[in-house]
C-alpha cells in the first residue's frame, strides 16, 4: 500500500486528476498529500478532504519523500531553481511531469544530485486508468518501486527511455484529448442517424471501453477484431471505407506527428 509523503507542486489540471485519482484509492492517506498553487481557491474542496494545500512550494516539501512537479514547461526549471536550497538530496525523490524539460535540464536548474525522475501520466488519473509511462537514470530499486507504484495507484505504468518521453506524450497524455474528440464525432454521428445526444453518449462510450477491452484482454492486434465486425458488402466496412476516403488513419497520424513535433527539445 502506497502511503508516502508526497507534495504535488503545481497542482492545475493534471496535478488535481491526480489528487483525485488518489483520493478514491481509498487507501492513501491524505494527510500525507501537499498539493500547492499560487491561487488555493480551486484546491478547498481537496483540503475539506484532508489533502494539505498551500501556496508555499518550500513548506510542502519539507516533510514530503516524492516531490511530483506538475508546472508548465515554460516556469518549471525557474520554481525548481527557487526551491532548490530547500531540496534534501538525501531525502528526496523529485518527478517531473513537464513536457520536453529533459533530466539533465531540471539537474541543472536544481544544482544538486537528487534522483530524478520524469513520468507522463494523463488526465484518466481522476478515474484510476491513467497509464504513466516513466524514466530516470536513478539504478536504486527500492526508489524505483516507490516511483511506480505511486503512479500504479491511479493506473498503470510503463518503464521506458528518456528519448522516448515526448512520444509518450504524445499518445498517452494529448491520447486522451483525440479519443474525446473521436467520441464527440461518434455521438455527433449518432444524433443524425436518430439518437438524442445522452443514449448516443452511453452508447458510444460504451462501445469505445469494450473496443479497448478487447484488446487489452484479449492482446489482440485492432484489423483482427475489425475483421469480425466487416460483414462482406455489410454497413461497416462501407462506412470505414468512407472514411478511409476521407484520410481518416491519415489525418489521426498527421496530427500525432504534428503534436510531436510541436514539443521543443
Ligand atoms: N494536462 C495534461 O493532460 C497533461 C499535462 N502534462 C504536463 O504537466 C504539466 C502541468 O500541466 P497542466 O496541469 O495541464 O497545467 P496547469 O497550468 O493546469 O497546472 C499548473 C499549475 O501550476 C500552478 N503554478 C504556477 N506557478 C506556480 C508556482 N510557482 N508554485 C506553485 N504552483 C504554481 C498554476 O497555477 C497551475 O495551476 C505541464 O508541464 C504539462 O506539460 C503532462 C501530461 C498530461
Ligand atoms: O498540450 C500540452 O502541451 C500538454 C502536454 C500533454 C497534454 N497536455
Amino acid at each position: 500500500m502506497n502511503s508516502e509523503k508526497v507534495a504535488i507542486i503545481g497542482a492545475g489540471n493534471l496535478g488535481k486528476s491526480i489528487i483525485q485519482g488518489l483520493i478514491d484509492t481509498k487507501t492513501y492517506p491524505l494527510e500525507n498529500i501537499t498539493a500547492t498553487k499560487r491561487n488555493l481557491k480551486n484546491l478547498e474542496h481537496f483540503e475539506k478532504l484532508g489533502v494539505k494545500i498551500t501556496s508555499d512550494n518550500s513548506a510542502a516539501i519539507k516533510d514530503a519523500e516524492l516531490i511530483i512537479v506538475a508546472l508548465k514547461p515554460h516556469n518549471i526549471l525557474g520554481v525548481l531553481a527557487e526551491l532548490a536550497p530547500h531540496i534534501n538530496p538525501e531525502k528526496h525523490i523529485l518527478v517531473s511531469l513537464a513536457t520536453g524539460i529533459s533530466i539533465k535540464q531540471i539537474r541543472e536548474s536544481i544544482g544538486k544530485n537528487l534522483p530524478i525522475y520524469r513520468a507522463m501520466p494523463n488526465t484518466a488519473a481522476d478515474v484510476q486508468e491513467s497509464v504513466t509511462c516513466i524514466c530516470s537514470e536513478d539504478y536504486n530499486m527500492e526508489r524505483n518501486e516507490k516511483v511506480k507504484s505511486f503512479f500504479n495507484a491511479i493506473g498503470s505504468t510503463i518503464q521506458i527511455n528518456e528519448d522516448l518521453m515526448e512520444a509518450a506524450t504524445v499518445i498517452g497524455a494529448c491520447g486522451i484529448a483525440y479519443v474525446l474528440r473521436f467520441i464527440r464525432a461518434m455521438i455527433q454521428g449518432g444524433i443524425e442517424i436518430g439518437f438524442d445526444a445522452n443514449t448516443a453518449s452511453k452508447i458510444v462510450t460504451q462501445t469505445v471501453k469494450g473496443a479497448s477491452e478487447l484488446l487489452i484482454q484479449r492482446e489482440q492486434h485492432p484489423e483482427y477484431e475489425i475483421d469480425k465486425v466487416t460483414t462482406p458488402k455489410g454497413c461497416t466496412i462501407a462506412g470505414l471505407n468512407e472514411m478511409e476516403h476521407n484520410g481518416f488513419s491519415s489525418a489521426l497520424i498527421k496530427g500525432i506527428v504534428t503534436s510531436y513535433k510541436k514539443i521543443e527539445k
